[in-house]
């Protein structure tokens, strides 16, 4: 199934619009809209601690994080760089990741139901889906079917300050920061830069509270004007 942007959105009733009276836009309230959210961007950037905070404030959301997506270690190639190669694309089950975004978009509320999210009855014909990960925007498949797409960055030194604080599944060894995130995250910028990806950066260094309130204010006039 190809889920371009306008598939996202329809009439709630079926057949709504192919009955022989002139072609009128169905009431705002019988409108389905649903609205995907990218979280992308560096490791370390904030994704996981601004979709919380959006998730918390945004009603009918759900959320789908990329690094559930990780295929299992022993899957996971050594590249060239002498390190197993956790920050390639290839190393992500991303046609598992679309199968489940396209989950939500068939049914936002079965979905919501499934993963504990409770709909809201006033707000039921507005479903938003957030997807967050460090690379949302390098697998073409997925590339159309987002509203918007936010990118966090933070300077070099921030980053890798912040990754030395944190610990994975699979530990960090000596050296794979500068020997892999950092060129791997270089080479996937630069390709969606090459490719034209639209993309809203965001500055990583701001205040939690800044970040947040900035996106839910964007994707809450989004939402308003139906763009
Ligand atoms: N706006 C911010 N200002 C300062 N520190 C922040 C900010 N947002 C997040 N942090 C801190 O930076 C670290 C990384 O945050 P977070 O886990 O949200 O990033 P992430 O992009 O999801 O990382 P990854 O996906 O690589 O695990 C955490 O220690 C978090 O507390
Ligand atoms: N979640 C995992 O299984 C895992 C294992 C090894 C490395 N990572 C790192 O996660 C980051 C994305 O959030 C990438 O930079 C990976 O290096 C994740």
């Amino acid at each position: 199934m190809k889920l371009g942007r306008s598939s996202l959105r329809g009439p709630t009733q079926p057949g709504a619009q192919e009955s022989a009276a002139p072609a009128r836009s169905p009431p705002p309230h019988l409108v389905e809209m649903k609205y995907i959210v990218g979280i992308g961007g560096m490791t370390n950037g904030g994704k996981t601690t601004l979709t919380n905070r959006l998730l918390s404030a945004l009603p009918n959301c759900c959320v789908i994080h990329q690094d559930d997506f990780f295929k299992p270690q022993d899957q996971i190639a050594v590249g060239e760089d002498g390190f197993k190669q956790w920050d390639a694309l290839e190393s992500l089950d991303m046609e598992a990741m679309l199968s489940t975004v396209q989950a939500w978009a068939s049914s936002p509320q079965k979905f919501a139901r499934a993963h504990g999210v409770s709909v809201q009855p006033d707000t039921s014909d507005t479903h938003i889906l957030i997807l967050e990960g460090f690379l949302l925007y390098s697998y073409k498949p997925l590339l159309d079917l987002y509203s918007r797409r936010y990118f966090l960055t933070v300077p070099y030194e921030e980053c890798k300050w912040r990754r030395s604080t944190r610990s994975y599944k699979v530990p960090d060894p000596p050296g794979l920061f500068d020997g892999h995130v950092w060129p791997m995250y270089q080479k996937y910028k630069r390709q969606m830069e090459a490719d034209g990806v639209d993309v809203v950066y965001l500055d990583g260094t701001r205040p939690r509270e800044e970040l947040f309130h900035r996106v839910l204010e964007d994707i809450q006039n989004a939402l308003l004007n139906r763009t």
